[in-house]
């Protein structure tokens, strides 16, 4: 079993026995065919991963690691808000007819901002103080931008990084650690999928600043499993779990922005089958 199944399969059987059920209640979300899309719900819920001991994939069933890098290069380094530049087709509900999915994610990433040492975007300031000032306390994105909000089709909802490095006393290296702040999380389709994406995060920074991997602390103010979801997490956390795979990462790539989906690989990744067709709550 992986770290990230037990503490997958634990956060589920929390939700589960001890959730909340919006069922009746205002609920903003529904499904295809019109009908509101109910949860159970636990609120604040923390996950701690040690990237430096495991990649924090479950092998309950596959995560789709190239999809997810995708997305989160999308995000973070392409900083683009067009579905059009994104390989699959999961923000295509949210978009427009141009493909925008307006000035959400990678839009307020772009942004420049002016600071004491000049004009920076909000990723290429995290590098800066990464590699100038890495003892900081003040590094971090946060892409909730209350002014935009009403140009947004979907309000962010992994949207925040707080970057903090520490030395452990057996390396010369520092350890680039961060807490991943997210206010609603869709347990089923995006918990391990928004995990995997910081994690790869987390790993590209750190080899880009010449640091070693710490730990991603995940806080998600509204953890919960959509009511069609449940009968689909009662049988994947039931399933047959496998050791963690491999995490490969191009050494050679020195620079943030060179980075491609194919620089990325976890080998030995064995996992139970394809959860086929998850409904998606719109
Ligand atoms: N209700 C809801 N849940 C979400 O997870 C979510 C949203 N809305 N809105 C915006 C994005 C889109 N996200 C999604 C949507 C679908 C999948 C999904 O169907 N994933 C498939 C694999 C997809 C692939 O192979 O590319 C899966 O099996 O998990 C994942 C993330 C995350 N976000
Ligand atoms: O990266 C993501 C993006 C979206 N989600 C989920 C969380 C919720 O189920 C919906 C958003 O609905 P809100 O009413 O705006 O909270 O999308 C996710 O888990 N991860």
């Amino acid at each position: 079993m992986s770290l990230a199944d037990k503490i997958f399969i634990d956060m589920c059987n929390d939700i589960l026995e001890n959730g909340c059920s919006t069922e009746g209640e205002k609920v903003r979300p529904k499904w295809e065919d019109g009908s509101y899309a109910y949860t159970i719900k636990k609120f604040g819920v923390v996950n701690r991963y040690d990237l430096s001991k495991e990649f924090p994939a479950i092998t309950l069933r596959r995560t789709a690691i190239k999809s997810c890098i995708d997305e989160m290069l999308w995000i973070w380094q392409k900083k683009s808000n067009n579905v059009h530049e994104l390989i699959s087709h999961i923000w295509d509900s949210w978009a427009d007819e141009t493909g925008s999915i307006g000035k959400a994610y990678g839009y307020q990433l772009g942004v420049k901002h002016k600071y004491k040492e000049g004009e920076m975007d909000q990723v290429d300031r995290v590098i800066y103080d990464l590699k100038n000032n890495p003892y900081s306390r003040r590094i971090m994105t946060n892409i909730y931008v209350h002014q935009d909000l009403h140009e947004m089709n979907l309000y962010p909802c992994a949207y925040s990084m707080t970057f903090n490095v520490t030395k452990s006393k057996n390396s010369d290296k520092l350890k680039l650690n961060a807490v991943l702040n997210q206010r609603s999380q869709d347990v089923l389709a995006a918990n391990n999928w928004n995990v995997c994406q910081y994690a790869v995060l987390v790993h590209m920074l750190a080899q880009v600043c010449d640091m070693e991997v710490g730990e991603l602390v995940h806080v998600i103010a509204d953890a919960h499993i959509y009511d069609r979801h449940i009968p689909i997490i009662q049988e994947l956390i039931t399933r047959p779990t496998y050791d963690a795979p491999t995490f490969w990462m191009n050494p050679e790539i020195k620079d943030f922005y060179q980075f491609t989906v194919d620089d990325f690989r976890l080998d030995n990744y064995v996992t139970g089958p394809k959860v086929e067709n998850i409904p998606v709550a719109v």
